[in-house]
């Protein structure tokens, strides 16, 4: 690179509108929007796009809801012209939908452009050609002069053929190609020429386009032209102005957003932002941020997986991971603070509520997304991610400090393995953390009740192994887990401290099943949770106890292989 680039490059000169209002201007409808995916996407294709693939990519523009698309430039080649035929031909364009065809301003091939179009009820047929310096220098050869007598002369053979096909509704369309390297004088000139030709009315109006047809200034200098343009064309209420942004610099969607804002009323762009180079504008990008602010794209893109899959059959090319609203991973969160808002905001949330989740601009279910992506976890994650992988798939609601407990044990495994893990490897490390194994199994036998009212003492009596010994338990409290705590500690000599508990249902009717969180102490061990599931709420808060002990014992797996057996009641 250049340690001096303003030698080889010039900066975009401004173009002082002063009074400019766009700044100030707030989207509160959809343009009009055509899709060039047949067109502009599918020539810039590695291959492009045959019969089959052409089709199923129209249907599905079709079933999105776009009510114009540019289905080819005809004159280009056989596949082209028989696509645009069998369409008309095989009478596959809905009533509500127009087709767009685009030509070089070239006696030929508007000739055969048209040809393509006979029969067709309604089309809008695209004229370009060039009007930049640098094209009129090294492309055509032509002056200002040249370039004007050009599109005119060719806006004529428009209007000339269109006339040989009155039962065909005609719309017209130019597009000054590379507008946004063009001096805007010369723009307008060359446009209002075309025009004048076409004499458009307020109820038959003409499309015209404007293209960056190579990004090469920041959003905000085509705004500002698209704005000129807009304040100075001619017959302006009779025009339908279209910008059509490329993405050379990254900022199309920018662009196109502020060109709406500064007058444009319809833009052209291509699904996932397929097209030339970087690419056309990524129609589905500015559709959904409209949608974010509660504005109706007119397009649907409920099942948005469904498109991207359709795209990258047609176009042969996959869409990147991290693409705006359809990337595999841009509903996740990896990072523990991120989860940990995620959570909180989805607790929070009510029915009804306008959509404020942190980190998630839209709701994932509103394009066909399931809510299972939005949390994975790795070694950036914390306990927030964590619970809500074992809440939302294992129906597990741990208290907080447990929580606490469980995620240094998994970022243990985690440093370990240092890869992400699914919510089935968190269950399966929680399983195991809390001993949760079938030798977990407890049966006993509660006699209540001894004594009357303060009084009131429940009974329990069972069986516990524990150091690889059966021994036999009994015990006397306010409750099965008061009973139960005291019995274990006469049997193991080991005070039982219950200091906490919760407990709650999963699953619902005959699956139900209780799940109990205990936080205890055994004899001088720390305090720990220990997590007993079961059909019975008793069996479960028992179960509880003698994970926790087995826990505390260091691995109970050899002290109690079956901490507790008993009597069935
Ligand atoms: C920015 C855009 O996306 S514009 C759309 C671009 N899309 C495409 O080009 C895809 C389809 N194009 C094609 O299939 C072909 O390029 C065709 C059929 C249009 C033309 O093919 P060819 O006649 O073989 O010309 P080719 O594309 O090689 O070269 C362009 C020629 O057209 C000339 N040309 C370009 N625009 C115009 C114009 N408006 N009027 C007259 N001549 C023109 C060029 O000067 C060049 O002429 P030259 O051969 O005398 O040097
Ligand atoms: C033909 C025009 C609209 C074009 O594709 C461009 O300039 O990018």
């Amino acid at each position: 690179m250049l340690q001096q680039p303003h030698t080889k490059y010039r900066a975009f000169a401004p173009i002082g509108l002063k009074d400019r209002t766009w700044p100030d201007a707030v989207i509160t409808r959809a343009p009009i929007w055509l899709s060039t995916d047949l067109r502009d996407g599918n020539q810039a294709l590695v291959e492009p796009m045959d019969l089959e693939r052409k089709m199923r990519m129209f249907e599905t523009l079709v079933e999105i809801g776009f009510k114009e698309i540019e289905v080819g430039f005809p004159s280009a080649s056989q596949t082209e012209f028989d696509f645009v035929r069998k369409l008309i031909e095989e009478d596959r364009i809905p009533d509500d939908v127009t087709i767009q065809v685009l030509t070089q301003a070239r006696e030929h091939l508007i000739e055969r452009t048209f040809e393509s179009l006979q029969g067709a009820p309604r089309a809008i047929v695209h004229l370009y050609n060039a009007v930049a310096p640098v094209m009129r220098r090294v492309v055509l050869g032509l002056d200002e002069d040249g370039i004007v007598e050009l599109a005119v002369t060719h806006a004529k053979m428009f209007k000339d053929q269109a006339a040989r096909q009155p039962a065909t509704q005609w719309t017209f369309q130019y597009s000054p190609e590379m507008f946004s390297g063009t001096d805007l004088a010369f723009s307008k000139r060359v446009v209002d020429a075309v025009t004048a030709v076409w004499a458009p009315t307020p109820e038959r109006k003409c499309i015209v386009n404007l293209p960056s047809t190579v990004e090469h200034s920041t959003p905000n200098i085509f705004a500002d032209m698209i704005e000129w343009m807009h304040r100075n064309l001619e017959r302006r209420d009779a025009i339908v102005l279209c910008a059509h942004p490329h993405n050379d610099r990254g900022t199309g969607t920018a662009a196109a957003e502020f060109a709406v804002m500064a007058g444009a009323d319809r833009l052209e762009g291509c699904l996932f932002g397929n097209g030339e180079r970087t690419g056309n504008l990524d129609i589905v990008n500015v559709a959904l941020n409209l949608y974010t602010q509660g504005v109706s794209p007119g397009l649907d893109f409920s099942h948005i997986d469904d498109i991207r899959a359709t795209v990258e059959h047609c176009n042969q090319i996959p869409v990147h991971p991290r693409h705006p609203y359809v990337g595999d991973l841009v509903y996740t969160s990896f990072s523990g603070s991120h989860q940990d808002a995620i959570k909180k905001a989805f607790s929070a949330r009510k029915d009804g509520d306008i959509w404020d989740i942190p980190y998630l601009p839209i709701d994932p279910k509103d394009v066909g997304r399931s809510y299972e992506a939005v949390i994975r976890v790795n070694s950036q994650s914390g306990k927030g991610g964590i619970s809500y992988l074992l809440e939302s798939e294992y129906g597990l609601e741990l208290p907080r400090r447990l929580q606490i407990e469980f995620s240094q044990v998994v970022q243990q495994v985690m440093d370990v393995q240092g890869k992400e893990l699914g919510a089935a490897d968190l269950w399966n490390i929680f399983r195991d953390e809390y001993r949760m194994d079938g030798a977990q199994g407890l049966r006993h036998r509660v006699q209540s009740v001894e004594g009357e009212g303060d009084q009131a003492l429940t009974v329990l009596r069972g069986e516990l192994v524990w150091g690889g010994e059966a021994v036999a338990i009994e015990g006397r409290g306010n409750g099965p887990i008061d009973a139960f705590s005291r019995a274990v500690a006469e049997a193991t000599g080991q005070p039982i401290r219950v200091m906490d508990y919760h407990q709650h249902a999963i699953g619902a009717g005959a699956d139900a099943r209780s799940v109990a969180y205990v936080e205890m102490r055994m004899g001088d061990s720390r305090t720990l949770y220990g997590v007993g599931i079961d059909a019975d709420t008793t069996a479960a808060a028992l179960k509880a106890i003698v994970s926790g002990m087995r826990r505390a014992a260091g691995d109970g797996a050899q002290q109690a292989q079956s901490p507790a057996a008993a009597e069935t009641a």
